[in-house]
């Protein structure tokens, strides 16, 4: 007994150096009586200063789960936390604090990121006029000079009085990315940020996140459709059936020589309860199904077919 609760003292707890823990995220949406699993059982952990992508199939849950991380909405059970805030058991009020001080968000319609009678720069500094404060020369000052400040980071100084019609709608991703920097939140979750947008606007969107994550040291997430987005991050979370399922990690390497290659590595998720979901196409080459033998060797485990399949 002693022993088993030292052991259960020393254990670490799950996704203690995340800023984004997920652990069995549940969601279940009614509509006409029929119950949606969107999420079954979802676990993520980011860390700090982590750039990701996430994706999956139309329907796999990705917007569910952007919706709870930004606290639209809520899990139907597991357990969800984004910068120490616990996402079932906030109150309204913690709600509000926590949307428009520790997140920013930037949707795939520009309409909803920025208010259209705002030039750029009063776009960004709107949200840190929300915060509070009493109006002050000084305070006004200082919220001019940040989305001053911000508009520059992303390249965009020159179209501060702007109005979102008067800018390109990459320029007006820019501004929304700077309207979410704006009270220096710890997380950025982008939902199809470059929906809308051709692949080389893409790509300088792309750019503008990493200059958030590496320059702001914001901890980003983009749920996203775009097959480019493979060679924009370093790691891609796939989400299959309200899971997630396997993951992309990238590196670049630099030679002796200053040659830059970048390797790339796909990884299975292993659940805290041990299970792995292997890939589809794996499982029907070498026609597993059912039950499989698995065995333990010095440094992998074996999974191999059922050699007495018919027996049971
Ligand atoms: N409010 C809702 N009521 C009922 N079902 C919902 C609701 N929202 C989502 N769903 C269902 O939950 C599942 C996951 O939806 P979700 O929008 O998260 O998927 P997605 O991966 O974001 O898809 P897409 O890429 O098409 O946006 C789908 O089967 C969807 O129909």
């Amino acid at each position: 007994m002693r022993r088993r609760a030292e052991a259960a003292r020393n254990q670490v707890a799950y996704g203690h150096d995340s800023v984004i823990v997920c652990d069995q995220v549940v969601r279940i949406f009614t509509a006409d009586r029929v119950e949606v699993q969107a999420l079954q059982g979802l676990d993520l952990l980011v860390r700090k200063g982590d750039l990701i992508a996430l994706v999956g199939a139309s329907g796999s849950g990705k917007s569910t789960l952007l919706n709870i991380l930004a606290g639209l909405d809520a899990p139907t059970a597991g357990a969800a936390t984004v910068a120490g805030c616990d996402l079932l058991t906030m109150t309204a009020k913690e709600r509000l604090r926590y949307r428009r001080e520790l997140v920013g968000f930037v949707w795939q319609q520009t309409a909803r990121n920025l208010m259209p009678f705002l030039t750029a720069a009063q776009n960004v500094a709107l949200p840190m006029q929300l915060n509070g404060e009493r109006w002050s020369a000084g305070r006004a000052k200082r919220r001019a000079d940040r989305a001053g400040e911000l508009l520059d980071a992303l390249g965009i100084a020159h179209l501060a009085d702007r109005r979102p019609a008067q800018l390109s709608g990459g320029e007006q991703q820019r501004v929304a990315i700077a309207v979410a920097m704006a009270n220096n939140p710890s997380v950025v979750l982008a939902d199809e940020p470059t929906g809308e947008l051709d692949s080389e606007t893409a790509a300088s969107i792309f750019e503008a996140f990493r200059t958030v994550n590496r320059e702001l040291g914001a901890t980003v997430v983009i749920v996203t459709h775009d097959p480019m987005v493979a060679g924009e991050v370093r790691r891609t979370v796939a989400i299959r059936d309200g899971r997630t399922s396997s993951e992309v990690l990238r590196e670049t390497l630099t030679d002796e020589h200053g040659q830059k290659s970048t390797s790339e590595r796909e990884y299975v998720m292993l659940d805290r309860t041990g299970r792995v979901q292997l890939p589809r196409e794996f499982l029907a080459a070498l026609g597993m199904e059912h039950r499989v033998a698995v065995d333990l060797a010095s440094d992998h485990i074996a999974v191999r077919p059922d050699e007495r399949e018919g027996d049971a």
